[in-house]
């Protein structure tokens, strides 16, 4: 049997980072990653460690210096935008450029690979953008422009836009970076239910560590020494999170599953 065919992603031997003229800078080498379909995984590290180069890296915003990345049991390298936009649907932390597009043909515009070429929306195109929105409760901000949302509302629009794409993999980095805890909370929770009730295979990196380690069902933790990826209760059993940090400021707590301050 193939079991490759298993896997949304698989990564073998990744090395992710920067070329310049002058040389090259290695952010993170090594990296070996399988993935099944319908899980919830977050990406945690500290500052700087990498997370937006590897989710950049495996959705082919920019190249691997090393390795291998399938997405879907297919090569990256040689997947078409056109087979990208049907697979996969990513929400970077860059703002739009400004924009008079109204929120609604923002969001609209996450069908556009299943719309034929004067982009008509049919019924069912309308369904499911409207499913976007009452998801992300965003539909008050239809007819608002893009440049007039507060960083936060445009942060749940583009996960509403992610949704209308309605892809079986959506990449996230830092979806609630400008959220409130109400809000984040909010998102972590709709991510939850779109990988458990839909079988979506949701990926997002986050600062919101304790938060992850109550919802997600894998983590990928990356630190200066190491990158292991697993079942986030499998992951605390074998005391991987202790490495996440390396800081005297804070300790992981077994028992409590989360992350304290040392008083
Ligand atoms: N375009 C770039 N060219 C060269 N180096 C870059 C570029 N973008 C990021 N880097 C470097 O790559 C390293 C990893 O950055 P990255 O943004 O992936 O980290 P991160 O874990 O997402 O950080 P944060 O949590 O602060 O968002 C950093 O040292 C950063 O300076």
């Amino acid at each position: 049997m193939d079991t490759a065919a298993k896997h949304i992603i698989k990564v073998s031997n990744l090395s992710i980072g920067y070329t310049s003229k002058k040389e090259q800078n290695v952010i993170a080498s090594n990296l070996n990653i399988e993935l099944k379909p319908g899980n919830l995984v977050c990406l945690l590290g500290k500052n700087g460690i990498g997370k937006s180069t590897l989710l950049r890296t495996l959705t082919k915003v920019q190249p691997a210096l090393d390795g291998e990345v399938y997405i879907n049991n297919k090569k990256l390298e040689a997947l078409t935008n056109f087979d990208l936009a049907k697979t996969l649907s990513l929400v970077l932390t860059e703002r739009l450029p400004d924009s008079s597009l109204t929120v609604f043909e923002l969001v609209a515009l996450g069908r556009q690979p299943f719309t034929n070429w004067i982009g008509y929306l049919t019924n069912n195109d309308m369904a499911i953008i409207q499913v976007a929105f009452e998801k992300t409760n965003t539909q008050h901000l239809m007819n608002s422009k893009c440049y007039e949302l507060s960083d936060g509302q445009l942060q749940k629009v583009m996960i509403a836009r992610a949704l209308a794409q309605d892809t079986p993999l959506i990449i996230l980095d830092e979806p609630t970076a400008h959220l409130d805890l109400h809000h984040t909370v909010n998102t972590f929770t709709l991510l939850k239910n779109l990988a458990s009730e839909f079988n979506k295979t949701i990926i997002i990196s986050t600062h919101q560590t304790n938060l992850a380690l109550q919802l997600a069902d894998e983590l990928w933790l990356m630190s200066s020494s190491k990158f292991v990826s697993g079942n986030t209760n499998v992951l605390i059993e074998k005391d991987e999170l202790n490495f996440l940090f390396d800081s005297d400021l804070i300790t992981f707590n077994k028992s409590l599953k989360q992350f304290t301050i040392n008083q």
